[in-house]
């Protein structure tokens, strides 16, 4: 696959965070550029992220913290491109940034890791399950609710992914939910006991698909990263993106966003999203529309709608500084 113009081959550094799951999707997309012909060299960080992971990320401030130190490095031209989970990246870029590529989403949904039991109906009496996200939470909550298991405890459970493991493996939980995707990248895939299906868990806006940044005059690898973009995946992610930005877009929102092409990676594209309450107060709230979507532009509008329609059923954005 190499480039046939052998003078517009570049050297590109990639800005990444050091988490084995950071540096798994940087080398991915290392080794893809380098097939087109490019020099391609790590730039590890830490981010502010990384440095409270053990901490109550939703409680500390948001989306972004994952995000800043790479781009400061590509501000100060130390790196070219910074490589993100799509999930943890702001819907608005700061300016001078643009989101250059989206590649290929790997399996969006949550998966369910347990030593002991195969599926949630399983769970002892007083069971303890542990997920990092408010949307899980409430999701679950719901799930657990229908099978009239009130018994049940849904602790917080923080780190990156070896350490959310370890918890597990600890006895601190008898079950975790965290995202397929990233067990799959590492290898872990055989940890998973069950995967839910969206019905059963929504996947959050992103969650799965990986995004590559760019300073914003950097027309030369907008061009050079062409190659790695997958258009059926970007105007999925950008419809759910778009409910998540018009919901007020921070992690510490209980909000899911999946978004599904009818046929394949054509034709209707279906948006569901749903919202609940962390205090369990009001009923989860779930909405869903369809629309023919081609562009970016139609993605978002379609992400509008649906976010008006959350809206229009109950939800709401979290009150400013909480
Ligand atoms: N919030 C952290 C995060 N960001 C991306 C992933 C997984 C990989 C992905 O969604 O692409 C995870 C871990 C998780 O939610 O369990």
């Amino acid at each position: 696959m190499a480039i046939s113009n052998p003078s517009s081959a570049l050297s590109i550094t990639i800005a990444t965070r050091e988490s084995r799951l950071a540096l798994w999707q940087a080398e991915h997309v290392k080794a893809l550029l380098q097939d087109l012909g490019h020099r391609v060299e790590l730039l590890g960080m830490t981010t502010l992220g990384d440095q409270i992971l053990d901490r109550s990320l939703s409680k500390v401030g948001g989306k972004g913290l994952f995000v800043k130190e790479l781009e400061v490095a590509l501000d100060e031209g130390r790196a070219d491109i910074a490589v993100h989970s799509l999930k943890d990246v702001p819907m608005d870029l700061p300016a001078g940034f643009a989101l250059a590529c989206v590649m290929e989403r790997e399996d969006p949904r949550d998966a369910w890791v347990s030593p002991g039991c195969a599926t949630l109906a399983e769970l002892p009496e007083g069971a303890v399950v542990g997920t990092s996200s408010l949307r899980r939470l409430v999701l679950l909550r719901a799930a657990l609710d229908a099978l009239g298991r009130s018994d049940v405890r849904i602790e917080p459970l923080r780190g990156n992914l070896d350490t959310r493991l370890r918890k597990l493996d600890e006895g601190q939980y008898h079950a975790i939910v965290l995202a397929s995707a990233g067990l799959k990248r590492l290898g872990l895939g055989e940890r998973i006991r069950h995967i839910f299906e969206p019905t059963d868990s929504l996947p959050a806006a992103g969650q799965g698909a990986l995004g590559i940044e760019v300073r914003a005059d950097r027309s030369d690898l907008v061009d050079a990263l062409k190659p790695l973009v997958h258009m059926p995946t970007w105007l999925r992610v950008a419809a759910e993106r778009t409910v998540s930005r018009a919901m007020g877009g921070s992690c510490s929102m209980p909000l899911a966003a999946y978004a599904e092409w009818t046929g394949g990676d054509a034709g209707q594209l279906v948006l569901r999203s749903a919202w609940g309450d962390p205090e369990g107060a009001l009923s989860l709230v779930q909405v869903s529309d369809q629309a023919d979507v081609q562009t970016l532009e139609q993605a978002e509008a379609l992400g509008q709608r649906v976010a008006q329609a959350l809206r229009a059923a109950g939800a709401r954005p979290p009150a400013a500084g909480a």
